[in-house]
């Protein structure tokens, strides 16, 4: 029988994807988060990397794997909010319909401020949306680490991504992971790889995960230099955003799954995943 898994395809995920050789008998589709996350619910897949607040909200019947994550400590480059007045005087932000993790991480982020613009789900480039109208958008993966590299980039040859200011061309980029360890001082962990708790993944696509990771993180200088042309970014710029990513889900990616499930998800089932290897 078949096992059917369902990939985003955004570049965070390409040290894990680009040397994936799939066992036989797996096939994979790809897509944005919010598919991924659908698919996953419909059964149209067996497994996905999905919004890690899909896997919470569906705690009591997903698993997910124990060593696999799409986390950060700080910031992450490609989940933005783009605004053009102050935090607090935001009153309309439109949303991508990509995300479900990025709008449940700003929704907590607003109430722990106090703050509650209208949120409007709206397609497009953030200085599009900005120009008709809207005081906020909130966009996530490719074209978000694009759009914030527009804002405030270009980067000098004596510049770091740490340096580079958060402002240009009128528009403030505010890093919804940053925020988040701003808040807690924890990782955020933005996705995890889940399955049904009857329906585990074999073992050999698990073990063939594991080395396509290894052998990406090992080569990031190749797969930042593959993906930089057609993200139109420099491939350093590449290099630095995927070495920032924590894709092990280690203990504090756990601690700070579990603290935002606690404050998007209150009452949500336990979280349940598969056993570490070794
Ligand atoms: C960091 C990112 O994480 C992604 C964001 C997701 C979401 O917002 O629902 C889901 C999966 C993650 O891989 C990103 O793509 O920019």
């Amino acid at each position: 029988m078949t096992y059917r898994a369902g990939w985003i395809h955004y570049t965070n995920v390409a040290p894990i994807l680009d040397s994936l050789v799939l066992p036989d008998g797996v096939t994979a589709i790809t897509g944005v988060p919010t598919q991924m996350n659908a698919a996953l619910m419909s059964g149209e897949v067996d497994i996905a990397n999905i919004s890690a607040v899909e896997f919470i909200r569906n705690a009591h019947m997903l698993e997910a794997l124990p060593d696999f994550s799409v986390a950060v400590l700080g910031p992450v480059y490609s989940v933005n909010l783009f605004h053009t007045r102050p935090l607090k005087e935001l009153r309309r932000i439109a949303l991508t319909a990509q995300s479900a993790m990025s709008v449940a991480l700003l929704e907590v982020l607003l109430r722990e401020r106090g703050l509650c613009p209208k949120l409007e789900r709206a397609e497009g480039e953030a200085e599009d949306l900005l120009a008709a109208g809207y005081d906020g958008v909130l966009r996530i993966g490719d074209s978000a680490l694009r759009e914030w590299y527009q804002v405030v980039g270009p980067l000098g040859d004596t510049q770091t991504m740490t340096t580079l200011p958060s402002t240009g061309r009128g528009i403030t980029v505010t890093d919804l992971a940053c925020e988040w360890f701003d808040l807690t001082g924890h990782p955020f962990t933005f996705a995890v790889w889940a399955y049904r708790k009857d329906n585990p993944p074999p073992p050999e696509l698990v073990q063939a995960m594991r080395e396509a990771r290894r052998d990406g993180l090992g080569h990031l200088a190749q797969v930042a230099q593959r993906h930089a042309g057609a993200l139109g970014l420099p491939p350093r710029v590449v290099q630095h955003y995927l070495w920032n990513f924590r894709y092990h889900l280690e203990a504090p990616d756990r601690l700070g799954l579990r603290q935002f499930a606690s404050k998007a998800v209150p009452g949500h089932a336990p979280l349940c995943f598969g056993k570490r290897p070794g």
